[in-house]
C-alpha cells in the first residue's frame, strides 16, 4: 500500500495505529504524517517512528492524503478540524476514531458533498493481533478505501452503527474489565501467601488456558464450570462465594457505563 496517512491528532490511540500499521508495512513510515497541537506529542512520534509531523493543519498535506483520521478527543476543537479538512478540497477518506460522534455530526461538521467517511472505533490490543475494530461505513465511502488500513491494526468488524457505542463500552473498552478481574485475582493469590511473581505468573496462564478452552471447546462456560466443580469441593465452595457477591452485576453495572458514557460524550 503506497497511500498517504494524515492523523489530526497523535494522542495514545493514534500512535498505536501508527506503530502497528508501520510495523505491519502496510504504511510506510514516510506516508504517514501527524498534526498534533502538543509540542511533546510530536517530538516522541518523531523519535519514535520516524514520522513527519505538523504543528498547523495545512492544506497541501490534507490535500495530498487518501486517509485523514481523526483522532482528537470528542471534547476538542473537531469543529474547527472540520472547516479546515473541507477548505482543502481533498479527496481523502476520512477515518473518525472519536468515540461517541456520530457519522450524521461528522457529515454535518465537515458540510462536504458525498464526503467519504468511515466511523470507527479502535481497541487498544493493536500490537498484539488480538481485539477487534468496529467500524461503520456512509453511504459514499468503499469497503476497499479503508479495510487494509483497519487490518493493519488488528480484526475489523463492519457493523450498523447504532451499534457502534454498545460495542465502544463492551468490545473496545473489554480490556479494562479483563486487566481488573487479572488484578483482582492477583492480589488474592497474594492474599492466600503466593508471591507476587508467582500470582501474576499463574492468573496469567489460567487467564490464556481459560480463553483457549472456550474457543477449542465451544462449550458455554457452566459446562466447564460443572467439569471443575466437584460435588462439596474446593470449586463450588469459590463459587458460592462469588455468587454470593456483586461480581456479576458489577460487570454488567460497568459495561451499562461505558456504553451510557459512549453516547454522552459524542453529544
Ligand atoms: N484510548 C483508547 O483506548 C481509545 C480512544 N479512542 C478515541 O480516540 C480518540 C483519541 O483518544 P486518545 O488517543 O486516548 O486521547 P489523547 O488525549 O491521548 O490524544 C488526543 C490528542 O489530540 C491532540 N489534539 C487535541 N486537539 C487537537 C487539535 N485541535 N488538533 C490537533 N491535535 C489535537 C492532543 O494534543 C492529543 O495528543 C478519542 O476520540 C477517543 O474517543 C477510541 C478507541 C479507544
Ligand atoms: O476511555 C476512552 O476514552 C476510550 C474510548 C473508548 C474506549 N476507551
Amino acid at each position: 500500500m503506497t497511500n498517504k496517512l494524515y492523523s489530526i491528532g497523535g494522542g495514545q490511540m493514534a500512535e498505536a495505529i501508527i506503530r502497528a500499521v508501520i510495523k505491519n508495512k502496510v504504511f510506510d513510515k514516510s506516508d504517514i504524517t501527524v498534526n498534533d497541537i502538543s509540542d511533546a506529542r510530536r517530538t516522541l512520534l518523531e523519535n519514535s517512528y520516524g514520522i513527519a509531523t505538523s504543528e498547523n493543519l495545512s492544506n497541501d498535506d490534507l490535500a495530498a492524503a487518501d486517509i485523514i483520521m481523526i483522532a482528537v478527543r470528542p471534547q476538542d476543537d473537531l469543529s474547527s478540524i472540520a472547516k479546515k479538512i473541507k477548505q482543502s478540497d481533498t479527496k481523502a477518506a476520512i477515518v473518525s476514531i472519536v468515540a461517541g460522534v456520530t457519522i450524521d455530526k461528522l457529515e454535518h461538521l465537515l458540510d462536504i458533498k458525498d464526503v467519504a467517511l468511515a466511523r470507527i472505533i479502535p481497541n487498544t490490543l493493536t500490537d498484539t493481533g488480538f481485539g477487534y475494530t468496529g467500524a461503520s461505513l456512509n453511504d459514499h465511502i468503499e469497503k476497499e478505501q479503508v479495510d487494509a488500513f483497519f487490518k493493519g491494526f488488528g480484526k475489523v468488524e463492519y457493523i450498523p452503527e447504532e451499534l457502534i457505542d454498545t460495542f465502544t463500552g463492551y468490545a473496545v473498552a473489554g480490556p479494562n474489565y479483563v486487566y481488573n478481574f487479572y488484578k483482582d485475582l492477583c492480589n488474592a493469590g497474594v492474599l492466600a501467601g503466593l508471591n507476587r511473581e508467582l500470582a501474576n505468573k499463574l492468573a496469567l496462564e489460567n487467564l490464556k488456558g481459560a480463553a483457549a478452552m472456550l474457543e477449542q471447546t465451544g462449550k458455554h462456560p457452566s459446562e466447564l464450570l460443572d467439569i471443575n466443580n466437584s460435588a462439596g469441593g474446593v470449586g463450588i465452595n469459590a463459587q458460592y462465594e462469588l455468587d454470593n457477591s456483586d461480581f456479576s452485576a458489577g460487570i454488567q453495572r460497568a459495561v451499562m457505563a461505558a456504553v451510557r458514557t459512549t453516547k454522552e460524550l459524542g453529544k
